[in-house]
């Protein structure tokens, strides 16, 4: 699917009642089987842009096309995952996988061919009866991730979904997540503040600044898409994530200080 954000600008209220600019004017497409990163400092609004093209909250001012037609409001085509998942606790890792497949009505054999499917994609094998309190929180990452592919969306959009997890497990998550991309090639929007992260997933970096959001700058990652940590890349990967960093720093000097 391809995504045009379009003049794009929301206000929110403050506890007294004063318009705050969250976003403003925001432009930008994400083009079909193209992964788009969105960074920034803290309170620049990440997660607000990331929602109005979910369609979980309107723009003030804009519009979001999916494929040349206006959004509106949630859409079935959307995959979604926050940083926190919401597995339902009830239920097992197959029957949180195939929710969304439930919802859609399609046959039982459908639902288990491709629950099982998706399970199998990110990495859950022999885990489908276990309940959710029973994962580490990487696991739970990727039921989330399953059930956000098993409906087949033509758009992933995903908030920060690993930055719950320890270091090690943040690393391997990323390296799984291109590896699913590859298989999938699903126009993608995701949400970090981690720079090495956005360099390492990223076809762009659109860089936002803050008070109020703007993009400050969009960057082309021109680095292969697989094998961007190795040797070979490094001067150029680290010459990316300072390039962004400088971009980020003065503004995420501020939101250190307004805590
Ligand atoms: N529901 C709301 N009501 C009032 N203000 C809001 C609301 N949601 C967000 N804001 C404000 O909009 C701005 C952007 O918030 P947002 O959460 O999108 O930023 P972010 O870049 O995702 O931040 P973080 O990295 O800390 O999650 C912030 O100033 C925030 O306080």
């Amino acid at each position: 699917m391809r995504v045009v954000v379009d003049g794009v600008t929301k206000t929110f209220k403050d506890k007294k009642g004063r318009e705050v600019t969250a976003l403003s004017k925001i432009d930008f497409a994400i083009d079909r089987q193209e992964f788009v990163v969105l960074v920034g400092p803290s309170g620049c609004g990440k997660s607000t842009l990331l929602n109005i093209v979910g369609g979980l909250l309107s723009p003030s001012e804009g519009s979001v096309y999916f494929d040349g037609l206006s959004s509106a409001g949630s859409d079935p085509r959307l995959g979604i995952v926050f940083q926190e998942i919401a597995l339902l606790p009830w239920r097992t890792v197959f029957e949180n996988v195939i929710y969304g497949l439930e919802e859609m009505g399609i046959s039982k054999k459908e639902q288990k061919e491709k629950g099982q499917y998706y399970i199998d994609m990110v990495g859950l094998t022999g885990f489908e009866q276990a309940f959710p309190k029973q994962l580490s929180g990487g696991m739970k990452q990727r039921a989330g991730i399953a059930r956000a592919l098993a409906i087949e969306p033509d758009l992933l959009l995903m908030d920060e979904p690993f930055s719950a997890l320890d270091a090690q497990s943040r690393t391997l998550m990323q390296e799984e997540l291109l590896t699913i991309w590859n298989r999938t090639k699903l126009s993608t929007l995701y949400v970090t503040h981690n720079i090495q992260e956005a360099v390492y997933l990223a076809d762009r970096v659109i860089v936002l600044s803050r008070h109020p959001g703007k993009i400050k700058e969009i960057i082309r990652i021109d680095l292969p898409k697989t094998g961007r940590d190795q040797e070979e890349h490094r001067i150029q990967f680290d010459e990316y994530v300072k390039q962004i960093w400088d971009l980020i720093r003065h503004d995420a000097q501020d939101a250190l200080k307004e805590g």
